[in-house]
């Protein structure tokens, strides 16, 4: 069953088209990846399917039902972790998760019982009279999602919930994710972190200028690149560098440098590294170690997009 679909997603502002065409749908019991540089139309996406954006063109149905017409339906059915934290410094945990429970549909005991049970979900079990204001940003992050599962959403859609936060919660997160996609939920996930998408999501769609340019698991995505080897040179300096000539060399499609690791992006069958190394010698770049490395999602990214995630 199709837990959310996307028919022809289109948003615009004024002439500009952030989201253009998009049609993709999320099976029950996923863990969705969706993977774009920053202003790829990730949130423009998110926030149309919470419907706090109005859609421009096409149509979104959560459950068979497009929001549209069942917003009340669609509400209650899914959870919100939204990029920016969203929650109010001045009450304490409790108030916070029961308020946005009570939002999304949730009443009486009922409310009281699944705000408790929330907290408890995301560690947060003994700060029931904590205020935010004087918890760790990590801890922050959890309680926004204690906001967005208490009322036990089908979906639950994650934007970036890992950024800024400490190594512990973040892990946290990860874990809680897992459990409740464990539990029934359908995840929506994205982030800038290529390692954790490719950790705990089941399938990925990657989205460019608003458009969906690759959809599928990370081996059906990484077969997308086997005509490309990616080869790594650890140089001792990278500041007389040459790029523009590395970026000349027979074969070569991208090079990119980061710290002092020289990243090439090469078509597979042509031998290039000789040249390469000649090139570097004659700029007297002192290498280090070189490596041939196995396609991973980052250059599934590099190869479709042209950049990496985090420029
Ligand atoms: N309200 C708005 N008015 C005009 N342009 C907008 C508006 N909101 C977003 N945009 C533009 O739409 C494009 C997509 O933005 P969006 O926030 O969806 O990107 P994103 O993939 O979520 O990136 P990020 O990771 O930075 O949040 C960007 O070019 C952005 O500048």
């Amino acid at each position: 069953m199709n837990v959310l679909e996307m028919k022809q997603l289109t948003k615009k502002f004024g002439e500009f088209i952030a989201v253009d065409h998009i049609s993709m749908s999320i099976k029950e019991g996923e863990i969705f990846g969706f993977l774009g540089a920053n202003g790829a139309g990730k949130s423009t996406t998110i926030n149309m399917i919470a419907s706090l954006l109005r859609i421009t063109k096409g149509e979104i149905l959560v459950l068979g039902k497009s929001i549209s017409q069942n917003a009340k339906f669609a509400r209650s059915n899914i959870g919100i972790v939204p990029q920016e934290i969203a929650i109010y410094e001045d009450m304490t945990a409790y108030e916070n998760v029961h308020f946005f429970a009570g939002l999304y549909g949730l009443r009486g005991s009922e409310l009281k019982e699944r705000t408790v049970e929330a907290l408890e979900f995301v560690g947060l079990g003994d700060k029931h009279s904590g205020y935010p204001r004087n918890f760790s940003g990590g801890m922050k992050r959890r309680l926004n999602i204690a906001c967005a599962i208490a009322h036990r959403p089908k979906l639950l859609i994650m934007d970036e919930p890992t950024v800024g936060i400490d190594p512990h919660s973040r892990n946290y997160i990860l874990d809680s994710v897992r459990k409740l996609n464990g539990m029934g939920c359908t995840v929506i996930y994205t982030s800038h972190y290529m390692e954790e998408v490719e950790e705990i999501c089941t399938r990925i769609a990657i989205i460019d200028h608003g458009k969906i340019i690759a959809e599928g698991t990370k081996k059906e995505l990484e077969a997308i690149v086997t005509n490309q080897k990616n080869i790594w040179i650890e140089v001792r300096s990278a500041e007389q560098l040459n790029i523009s000539k590395l970026q000349e060399v027979a074969g070569v499609n991208k090079v990119e440098i980061e710290d002092r690791i020289l990243k090439f992006s090469s078509d597979a069958e042509v031998n290039n590294l000789n040249r390469i190394i000649q090139l570097l010698m004659a700029d007297h770049i002192e290498i280090r170690s070189v490596e041939e490395r196995e396609p991973n999602l980052e250059t599934v990214f590099l190869t479709l997009t042209g950049r990496s995630l985090r420029d």
